[in-house]
């Protein structure tokens, strides 16, 4: 179908569709702001300010993900589960980048196709929570819903949903972003010197000969093809960075979403590829509603309750057309379910001919708490669910097109086991994150691997 053709289509299936329709359906996970003219004045304000990204990286990012559609690319999706306004500084925002190009590098010598590489971060603020409230020593307050909502700190004034948060956390995105994208513009992912993104850790890592011999081959191949191409090969010097998160805030998701010259429809300028979470994927739900509306390519999050049919109509509402790249289906069933639950969702999408990206998320169904009270997840459970993905679809006549990941740049301790064997012990060394347990960088590129050796079995 031709692209004037597809957006002829969408825009019928659109016209009632606006940028705040959603307000009209049940909309879950959202916090209930105390004072209704400070929202509306917080949203003018948003409104007025600049977006973040533009339309035209948007749509490179769809042509991008048709592509890993197709098996042409693989999807690297990775970051925090939830970033902090604390932690929007210039170690933590470099160290997540370098693991993330680390890990991309693995699998581009590993699988043999281009990364397409995108952050759960400039924007990951907002956090659904299974309760709506949490309580401490006979005290009941509301649960912390992410720094764009409230604050973690256990008192009354810090968890009230206050709306000037949201300002801040657009303000805490730019930044973050123009640090990236310096970042990368100034050389910092030239594949003509990886040592740039080295982290101090490598040289003490289980993996580090691997690495190392890996960085060493690619240096090779680059001198080996610029001389025989007789000069520099500039695209080498940089790599495309886009952004991704949960667009579960649907005030601040409406303020930034725009009508922009010269292309058709609109677009939410806040982040590149934004998610509809679990919790929030109802089909009658106001997180459906808004997202049908906009152009951007779009994914959902599909847990274990998810029927064949529901996951169909899902598709039906977010995709009527099949545009290639728009959407993504990110799978988080678990490892001891994955099995059981994925094979009839991956066959009726097939029989129905429905274009999507598959990613599994091994994660979010891994979560389990120790007996010392900290929620973690066990390596060899995301690994597992991982390797058991590739079989499923392998098995299915599918394509597992990427992964999705909780990951830092940092040497916490949050996830048990790895090459370093982390125990319930560990746990209380570098436990920092506020809501769900990360992979460290060690974890996180063992996964990158792990992810390559599975891929090579198969193929
Ligand atoms: O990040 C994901 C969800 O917000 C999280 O897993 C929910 O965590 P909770 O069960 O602690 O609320
Ligand atoms: C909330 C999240 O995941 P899910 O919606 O899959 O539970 C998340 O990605 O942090
Ligand atoms: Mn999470």
């Amino acid at each position: 179908m031709s692209t004037a053709h597809a957006t002829a289509i969408s825009a019928s299936h659109t016209s009632d569709w606006t940028p705040s329709s959603w307000r009209d359906k049940p909309a879950l996970q959202m916090p209930t702001y105390p004072d209704a003219d400070e929202l509306a004045a917080t949203q003018a304000e948003l409104r007025a300010l600049p977006p973040l990204v533009t339309s035209r990286e948007i749509l490179s990012l769809k042509q991008q993900l048709a592509e890993a559609q197709e098996g042409e690319r693989f999807l690297l999706q990775g970051g925090d589960c939830a970033e902090t306004f604390a932690e929007c500084n210039s170690d933590v925002i470099s160290n997540r980048l370098k693991v993330l190009l680390q890990m991309s590098l693995v699998l581009v010598h590993g699988l043999k196709v281009p990364v397409v590489r995108v952050g759960r971060f400039a924007g990951q603020y907002a956090k659904p929570r299974s309760a709506d409230t949490e309580t401490r020593d006979g005290v009941t307050l509301p649960s912390y819903r992410g720094d764009i909502v409230n604050s973690p700190e256990f008192t009354e004034q810090a968890r009230r949903p206050d709306p000037r948060r949201m300002i801040k956390a657009h303000a805490r995105s730019a930044m973050t972003m123009n640090f990236v994208r310096s970042l990368i513009d100034g050389g910092f992912a030239d594949l003509h010197h990886p040592e740039y993104w080295g982290l101090g850790w490598v040289s003490q890592s289980p993996h580090a000969a691997d690495y190392q011999k890996m960085v060493a081959g690619i240096g090779d191949a680059v001198r080996f093809m610029e001389t025989l191409a007789g000069r520099r090969m500039q695209s080498l010097n940089r790599v495309d960075f886009y952004t991704s998160h949960e667009a579960l805030l649907l005030h601040y998701e409406e303020a930034q979403t725009r009508q922009v010259p010269r292309a058709d429809g609109w677009f939410n300028l806040s982040t590149h590829f934004p998610w509809i979470g679990m919790r929030t994927a109802a089909l009658d739900g106001a997180h459906l509603e808004y997202f049908r509306g906009i152009r951007n390519p779009v994914a959902v999050k599909v847990g274990p309750s998810v029927t064949p049919d529901q996951l169909l109509r899902v598709i039906d509402a977010l995709n009527p057309d099949d545009e290639p790249g728009r959407l993504g289906l990110i799978h988080r069933m678990g490892a001891e379910h994955i099995a059981d639950k994925l094979p009839s969702l991956l066959d009726a999408v097939k029989r129905e001919g429905r274009r999507v990206l598959w990613v599994c998320d091994a994660m979010h169904g891994n979560t389990e708490s120790t007996s010392n009270g900290y929620k973690t997840r066990q390596f060899k459970n995301i690994r597992s669910e991982i390797e058991q993905a590739f079989d499923l679809h392998e098995a299915a006549g599918t394509r597992l097109g990427g992964v999705h990941l909780e990951l830092t740049g940092e040497n916490v301790t949050e996830c048990l086991g790895g090459a370093r064997q982390l125990t319930e012990v560990d746990l209380q060394r570098d436990y920092r994150t506020t809501v769900d347990p990360r992979l460290n960088y060690e974890q996180a590129l063992e996964i990158a691997m792990l992810i390559v050796r599975k891929r090579g079995q198969l193929a």
